[in-house]
């Protein structure tokens, strides 16, 4: 059955052209995009090739690096949010086995004079690579500026102010993620690679590696593989966006199988850039996305207690404590 949703290509270079046919082109395109299927890729974005290199080559390193060594990168408390995260911690919400994956995670330097400032751990620097952080940070500022030209699109296709966004995630609590999916040594019996899940934040801009393996759930109920050519980012909504829009856009459930068996020794490398707003944003539905036909479904709540709320649902150490009280 064909896909009534396609995932569409657009090219940021148009939202920054004066070309105003070029411009609403890209809103028009992206919005149908995310409030279709949900994802979206995107070129002309600011995460140049070299880069891009960089990028892979520090995570892959770290990655190699001994257990030992990247345990003491472990922050406890933290639910992962900064540092590294080993094998075996994150469970998807409905799911009861964990993803298998390690990662890590770097977020927003607060600058000094924002009220923000000093309310988030710092990032964790790795004395045994000293480029794995500066190159995070540089990646994460880029990722920032396209992030930001992309709700400016998404916020004009709402009707919005154009600089609707911009106050609310400036400063705001993004974070990368850089992932490593190692090699499979035996039968995964239920286990996959990242179980079925939605993001919890605003968008979420993907750099993906080669290999095959996300996918995305249609409307139609089939998983659907998405894979990017190189170089290109995968762009989705997240559940914040969801709710701020009374699901006129939507967070599309996805997932990374497992490669085939020929391809068990092989890893698996994708860094996303979960964009996240100020805590303090109101996630309340949008005025002009509630009527008659599409009563408001959401509570409203603000993003900073709504990621509270949803970080203890996917940390595996959190469900044990969860499961011992029941
Ligand atoms: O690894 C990927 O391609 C996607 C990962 C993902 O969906 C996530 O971490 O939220
Ligand atoms: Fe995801």
């Amino acid at each position: 059955m064909s896909n009534p949703f396609p995932v569409a290509t657009v090219d940021l270079r148009d939202y920054r052209s004066n070309d105003p046919a070029r411009k609403q082109r890209f809103i028009q395109t992206l919005g149908d995009s995310f409030s279709g299927i949900g994802f979206a890729v995107v070129t002309g974005h600011d995460l140049d090739d070299a880069l891009q290199n960089k990028l892979f080559q520090q995570v892959e390193d770290y990655f190699k690096l001994p257990v030992a060594t990247k345990q003491a990168h472990e922050v406890p408390g933290l639910k992962g949010q900064r540092g590294y995260s080993a094998f075996g911690t994150e469970v998807a919400k409905s799911e009861k086995v964990a993803d298998m994956k390690e990662f890590w995670q770097h977020g927003q330097t607060h600058a000094a004079g924002d009220a923000l400032h000093g309310s988030e751990p710092g990032n964790v620097q790795v004395a045994e690579q000293p480029d794995f952080t500066p190159t995070l940070k540089q990646v994460y500022e880029a990722l920032e500026a396209s992030g930001r030209d992309l709700l400016r699109g998404i916020a004009v296709y709402l009707n919005l102010p154009e600089d609707y966004f911009d106050a609310k995630i400036t400063g705001g609590s993004s974070i990368l993620r850089a992932i490593h999916y190692p090699p499979i040594t035996q039968e995964p019996d239920s286990a996959v690679r990242a179980a079925a899940h939605e993001d919890i934040n605003l968008i979420t801009l993907l750099m993906g590696a080669s290999a095959s393996g996300l996918e995305v759930l249609t409307k139609a109920g089939e998983w659907l593989a998405i894979q990017a050519p190189p170089g290109y980012i995968t762009i989705n909504v997240g559940d914040m966006l969801q709710r701020l829009t009374n699901k006129r856009l939507v967070s599309t459930t996805h997932r990374v199988v497992n490669p085939p068996r020929e391809l068990w020794h092989t890893s698996r490398y994708s860094v996303p850039f979960f964009l996240h707003p100020r805590p303090e944003m109101d996630l309340t539905c949008l005025d002009s996305c509630v009527d008659a036909t599409h009563p408001k479904q959401f509570d409203s709540i603000t993003a900073g207690a709504y990621l509270a709320e949803r970080l203890d649902e996917i940390r595996a150490e959190k469900r044990a404590e969860k499961a011992a009280k029941a």
